[in-house]
């Protein structure tokens, strides 16, 4: 790693679809970096919760005021010099665009599952996020572009093999390398 990588601290956002698994592998990254930790879902408001459990799909005026309470977190854990993982679904460009705002060691990890595993996965869990808002979700999605700040995992498989995925894929950047010890 650069002695410039090691000066500014990373800002990861792990993103994708409902169901894609961020807040799983984002919280799991975070704990093997060391890193703080959020997950967006904790900041949508009772109105966007109440929306999506009735199978409504949030629109951009709902997730303005949500993606930028995202951005001042990420914002205040850089400005005290802390590394961070972030669980955001972040689906369109002007999303992410809106994220980078936070600071210049925002960097986006997209987890693309297929839309048969998604389905899967939210049939089988308890969550506010009903199966039905799945195909809204993957409209919604613009996956990053080569020009965008974004490494694509494919998030299939168990959780450990995307798990070690993203890490090898964050270390070839020279961003992050798990804690010792
Ligand atoms: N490779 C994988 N990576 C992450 N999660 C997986 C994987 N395989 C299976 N899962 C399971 O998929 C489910 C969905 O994961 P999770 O809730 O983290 O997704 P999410 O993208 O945060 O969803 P939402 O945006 O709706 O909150 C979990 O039950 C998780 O255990
Ligand atoms: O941007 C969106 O359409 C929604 O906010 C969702 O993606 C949720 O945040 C979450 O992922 C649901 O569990």
């Amino acid at each position: 790693m650069s002695e410039t990588a090691r000066a500014t601290p990373a800002m990861i956002v792990v993103m994708g679809v409902s169901g894609s698994g961020k807040s799983t592998i984002a919280r799991r990254l975070a704990a093997t970096l060391g890193w703080a930790f959020l997950d967006g879902d904790d900041l949508h408001s009772p109105a966007s919760i109440a929306k999506m459990r009735a199978g409504i799909p949030l629109r951009d005026a709902d997730r303005w005021p949500w993606l930028d309470a995202i951005a001042a977190w990420m914002h205040r854990e850089l400005a005290d010099g802390r590394a961070g993982v972030v669980a955001c679904s972040a689906l369109r460009r002007v999303y992410r665009e809106r994220l980078r705002r936070a600071g210049p060691g925002v960097r986006f990890v997209y987890l693309a599952v297929t839309h048969e595993a998604l389905a899967r996965r939210m049939r089988a869990r308890d969550h506010f996020m009903p199966p039905e808002l799945l195909g809204s979700q993957l409209a919604t999605l613009e996956e990053p572009a080569g020009d965008e700040p974004a490494l694509r995992v494919a998030a299939n498989g168990p959780v450990e093999d995307t798990l070690a995925q993203v890490l090898c894929g964050l270390a070839h950047q020279g961003l992050a390398v798990p804690r010792r010890g």
